[in-house]
């Protein structure tokens, strides 16, 4: 079975980040690659990665206007990447917009995933920026929305996934990111599960960075990781 670990291969330069990728195995995660490597390095560093026979997932977080998010998203579905995401409160139209462009790609589109509520933010967070609702009241929100506009799913944490699973349906994707292993340093994240936890609960995909790229040797931490999964 196909590891639910998908690695945030967050880097400052791209020699770090080769030094990392060549020490895990593709049969034992996907890789996501997000702002500060592809400002760095860009698609060419992408395509290289694909030809090591990584997944990867292009996590640019588009959030523009409908036409501006419908043409990122058909570029990264043209660098062939394995899944691609939009911020969910881009508003139905927008994401609407960013699905249809995927249309002609047919069975080679990207999972086309939402973000809802960044796992780093709180109740105080969502308060600060004019939110009245908790962090799962504004999730479900924007997840029922990127649903009905016909996405593949939706990043979330891992708090959210049981009671998205009931009210969205086995068949749309739970990407979580916010994963920390016991003990490990929650840094910056709020809303955080232990993996073994995450995936009780029912996500499908695991975002892991830093447990992983900061470990003296990354692919015996995934495999460590890995085995305290229950994978069905
Ligand atoms: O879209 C994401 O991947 C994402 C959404 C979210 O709500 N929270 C979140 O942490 N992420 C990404 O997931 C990764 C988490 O990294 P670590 O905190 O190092 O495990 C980072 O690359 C974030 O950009």
């Amino acid at each position: 079975m196909p590891s639910p670990i998908i690695v945030a291969v967050d880097f400052p330069d791209t020699k770090s980040a080769w030094n990392f990728i060549d020490r895990v195995d593709p049969q034992d995660c996907r890789l996501k690659i997000g702002k500060e490597l592809f400002t760095l390095a860009g698609p060419d560093f992408v395509k290289l990665i694909q030809n090591k026979g990584f997944d990867v997932f292009l996590d640019l977080k588009f959030h523009d206007i409908p036409n501006t998010v419908a043409k990122a998203v058909a570029a990264a579905a043209d660098l062939g990447v394995w899944m691609t995401n939009v911020h969910a409160s881009g508003g139905a139209r927008m994401l609407q917009a960013a699905k249809d462009a995927l249309y002609h790609y047919g069975k080679d589109a990207p999972l086309l995933i939402a973000v809802t509520v960044l796992t780093s933010m709180e109740l105080a967070d969502l308060r600060e920026i004019g939110i009245n609702a908790s962090p799962l009241e504004q999730a479900t929100r924007l997840a029922v929305l990127a649903k009905n506009c016909g996405l593949d799913g939706v990043v979330c944490s891992a708090k959210e996934v049981q009671s998205f699973k009931i009210r969205l349906g086995s068949q749309f994707k739970l990407v979580t990111p916010g994963i920390r292993p016991a003990g490990s340093s929650a840094d910056d994240q709020r809303r955080i599960m232990t993996p073994q936890r995450a995936i009780a609960a029912g996500s499908d995909y695991l975002v892991i960075g830093r447990p992983i790229t900061q470990s003296p040797d990354p692919q015996k931490t995934l495999k460590d990781i890995m085995a305290t999964l229950d994978l069905k």
